[in-house]
């Protein structure tokens, strides 16, 4: 269990689950359809039978509890942040609300499952552009065996990971045209290079995502979403203030999400987008026993440098093509479907 100052005052109520080894808590059983979420760019995913998360309708996300530590981690992590009263207020808002956990019917049929109870993040929009970043050169941790270190160094190799301290595990941008958005093969996204990488982080704030290659895109929302003195860049400078002193935990493996919603009208200059950055899965976040997150920290710097840099220069063209990643239209897709090449 992560240290904690404060008392285990989130779970009132822990009843032994027969069926599993995680305490179970009935904040309050409510009898909701649960379905999959729309607008889940990484991850396990509760689609065809596997097991993944599920959203409800008044704003909640049921992440289910995997069965081996990642689970217990996670969960521990979330009950150790909720009553750590070293955590300033500010951070907390770049966090998911934390409702407890619940017994739901698993996506992959397999009956009720302890699940972890948070806000959803994209509850209420309805054109939400989404990007998971997964922050850290390494995503592997001294005490993970050894071959979930291969596994790990394998893809932090394979990935951005390795040179440019953190690799994009998925994402969605939707067009101004009704229904159209581009969500790329997630595979193809992790392995960008850096001129890539830049070139997708301005597709995310342009007016048309779609990879056309001729064109360079249009960056017309970067100002109103990085910039700004509540935009994007601001919440990760007050993030990176945190980890340049926090000590308490190791964020190992955990992904920024960067969400706003995309309107068509363009924000009044200076006008606030409402853009958002989030931290999610801390499946496996380890304590930090007084040392700083240097892995997360230098991975956090890396990707601020490149939303800088795009903010001082949007119109600087690419150099390179982005012909990796275009799906097999040429184009946003219309229903969203990821394309392999
Ligand atoms: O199953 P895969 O190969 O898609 O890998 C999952 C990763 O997908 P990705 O490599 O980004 O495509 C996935 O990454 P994302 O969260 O999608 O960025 C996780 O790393 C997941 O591991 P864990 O649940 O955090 O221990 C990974 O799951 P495990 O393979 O560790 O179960
Ligand atoms: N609280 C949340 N609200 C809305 N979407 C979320 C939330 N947490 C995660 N997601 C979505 O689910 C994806 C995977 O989440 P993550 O916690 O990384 O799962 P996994 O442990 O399966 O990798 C994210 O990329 C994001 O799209």
């Amino acid at each position: 269990m992560l240290e904690s100052d404060a008392k285990f005052t989130i779970f009132p109520r822990q009843i032994k689950d027969q069926e599993s080894r995680f305490p179970t808590c009935f904040l309050s059983f409510r009898h909701t359809m649960l379905k999959v979420p729309e607008h889940q760019v990484a991850g396990h995913q509760a689609l065809g039978g596997h097991l993944g998360p599920l959203i409800d309708d008044s704003g909640r996300f049921y992440k289910p509890l995997q069965g081996d530590e990642r689970g217990s981690k996670e969960m521990s992590f979330y009950t150790s942040f909720s009553s750590n009263t070293r955590v300033p207020e500010h951070i907390r808002r770049f966090f998911p609300v934390f409702h407890g956990t619940q017994l739901v019917e698993a996506s992959d049929g397999s009956g009720r499952k302890p699940h972890l109870v948070l806000e959803d993040v994209t509850s209420g929009q309805f054109k939400p552009c989404v990007m998971d970043i997964k922050i850290g050169s390494r995503t592997w941790y001294s005490e993970s065996s050894e071959d979930y270190i291969q596994r790990c160094l394998k893809k932090d190799m394979e990935t951005s990971s390795l040179s440019l301290g953190f690799r994009i595990s998925g994402l969605q941008v939707y067009g101004n045209k009704e229904s159209e958005v581009w969500k790329p093969e997630r595979k193809v996204v992790q392995k960008l290079d850096a001129d890539e990488v830049r070139l997708v982080l301005k597709r995310f704030v342009s007016s048309d995502p779609s990879p056309d290659l001729e064109s360079n895109p249009d960056c017309c929302y970067a100002s109103s979403v990085y910039g700004g003195s509540t935009g994007i860049l601001a919440q990760l400078l007050e993030l990176k203030a945190w980890f340049e002193d926090q000590t308490t935990y190791h964020f190992n493996s955990c992904s920024v999400l960067m969400l706003y919603e995309k309107k068509p009208l363009l924000p009044k200059k200076g006008g606030s987008s409402a853009a958002e950055v989030k931290l999610i899965d801390f499946a496996h976040v380890t304590e930090g026993k007084g040392v700083i997150d240097h892995n997360f920290l230098g991975g956090l710097c890396s990707f601020i440098k490149f939303i800088s840099e795009i903010l001082t220069n949007p119109d600087e063209q690419s150099p390179r093509a982005c012909s990796q990643y275009s799906d097999k239209n040429g184009g946003a897709t219309e229903n969203g479907a990821a394309e392999s090449k």
